[in-house]
C-alpha cells in the first residue's frame, strides 16, 4: 500500500471530434451541421483503480468516447450546452462510481455558402477570416514586376454532393467506395497576376481578391464532385473564366476527412448523419491551372499543412 495520498483524480476520452448532419425541408435538401470537439472527465470511487490495479468501477475512456457518437444519434446536438448537459447527467446517472461528470464542448461554427440557383443547401465556409497573401518580386534586371496574391486557412465543407469511387484497386487498397460522402478542406490558393495588372497604378487588388475568393467559394459549393481533384479543377478554372487580370491558380487542397461512425454495435442506424472529423493523416490534393500559352510561375513545392 502506498503511504502517500491520492488527490484529484479524473479521467475520460477527450478532444473527440463530431461532425452532425441534420437533414431538413423537402427531401432533406435543407442541411444543418454542427461541428465539435467534446472531451468528457468523470470523478468518483477511483481509489481501486489507481491503486490495487481493480477496475470494477472503471467505465472504459472508450466507452465515453462511443456514448458521445451515440448520443449525437439518439438525442441530436440543439446547442454546445444542451449537448453536454445531456452527456453529463448520462455519465452521473447511469454508474453509481461517478459522482460527477464534466463535459467540455468546443463548437467550430460555419456559414453557409448561398447558392442562388438551388434550393439544395449543404455547403459552408467556417467563420473567422482566412489569411490573405501576397507576394511580390521585382527584378532591376529585367524590369519584370511579379505579383502573386493568395489566401490560407479557408476552410469549406459539402455536406453532401461529393462522391469518391472508380479508383484503382490493389492488394493494398481498404477504402470502401463512397456515393455519399462529407467534402472538406483547408483552402491554400495563390494566383498570379497579369503583368499589365501588376503595373498599373490603378489596379485595385482588394476588388480582385474579393472575386478570386467569391468565385472559388462558388465553385466549391455548385460543383457536383466525384474527387478533390476534380473540384480543385473547377475552383481554379471559375477563377480563370471570371477575372480576367489572372492568368494562373494553385491550389492546395488537404482532404480533410470525416469517417461515418458506426452506430450498428448500439442498435443504431447511421443515415450518413454522424461523423468522425479526423485532423490527420489527410490527403493533400494541389495543382496549377493557367491559361493556354503562359508560363506557370508559382511555385510548387511550398509545404502545405492542414
Ligand atoms: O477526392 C479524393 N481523391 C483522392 O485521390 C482520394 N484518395 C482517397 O483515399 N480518398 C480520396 N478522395
Amino acid at each position: 500500500m502506498s503511504k502517500h495520498v491520492l488527490a484529484q483524480n479524473q479521467y475520460g476520452k477527450a478532444e473527440n471530434r463530431i461532425v452532425k448532419i441534420t437533414r431538413k425541408g423537402e427531401g432533406g435538401a435543407w442541411h444543418e451541421i454542427r461541428d465539435l470537439n467534446v472531451s468528457v472527465a468523470l470523478r468518483g470511487e477511483y481509489r481501486d483503480v489507481h491503486l490495487t490495479g481493480d477496475n470494477a468501477n472503471c467505465l472504459p475512456t472508450d466507452t465515453t468516447k462511443n456514448t458521445v457518437y451515440a448520443f449525437a444519434k439518439e438525442h441530436g446536438v440543439d446547442s454546445p450546452e444542451a449537448f453536454g448537459i445531456l452527456l453529463a447527467k448520462h455519465f452521473v446517472s447511469s454508474q453509481a462510481v461517478i459522482h460527477e461528470a464534466q463535459i467540455r464542448v468546443e463548437e467550430f461554427t460555419w456559414e453557409r455558402i448561398p447558392v442562388a440557383t438551388r434550393k439544395e443547401q449543404h455547403s459552408f465556409v467556417r467563420k473567422g477570416q482566412e489569411v490573405r497573401t501576397a507576394q511580390i518580386t521585382y527584378s532591376q534586371d529585367t524590369g519584370r514586376l511579379q505579383v502573386i496574391s493568395g489566401l490560407k486557412d479557408l476552410t469549406v465543407m459539402n455536406s453532401t454532393n461529393s462522391e469518391f469511387h472508380g479508383f484503382i484497386k490493389d492488394k493494398y487498397t481498404t477504402l470502401q467506395e463512397a456515393y455519399d460522402r462529407i467534402l472538406a478542406t483547408k483552402v491554400t490558393a495563390r494566383w498570379a497576376n497579369a503583368a499589365s495588372a501588376a503595373a498599373d497604378a490603378g489596379h485595385d487588388w482588394d476588388r480582385s481578391y474579393e472575386k478570386v475568393r467569391r468565385h472559388m467559394l462558388e465553385a466549391f459549393a455548385e460543383t457536383y464532385s466525384y474527387s478533390l481533384q476534380q473540384t480543385l479543377h473547377a475552383m481554379a478554372d471559375r477563377v480563370l473564366d471570371h477575372v480576367a487580370t489572372v492568368n494562373e491558380v494553385r491550389l492546395n487542397l488537404p482532404n480533410k476527412h470525416h469517417f461515418l461512425v458506426d452506430l450498428e454495435p448500439f442498435g443504431l442506424k447511421n443515415d450518413n448523419e454522424v461523423y468522425f472529423a479526423a485532423d490527420r493523416m489527410y490527403g493533400l490534393i494541389e495543382g496549377t491551372v493557367h491559361r493556354d500559352g503562359v508560363q506557370p510561375v508559382i511555385a510548387t513545392s511550398d509545404w502545405i499543412t492542414a
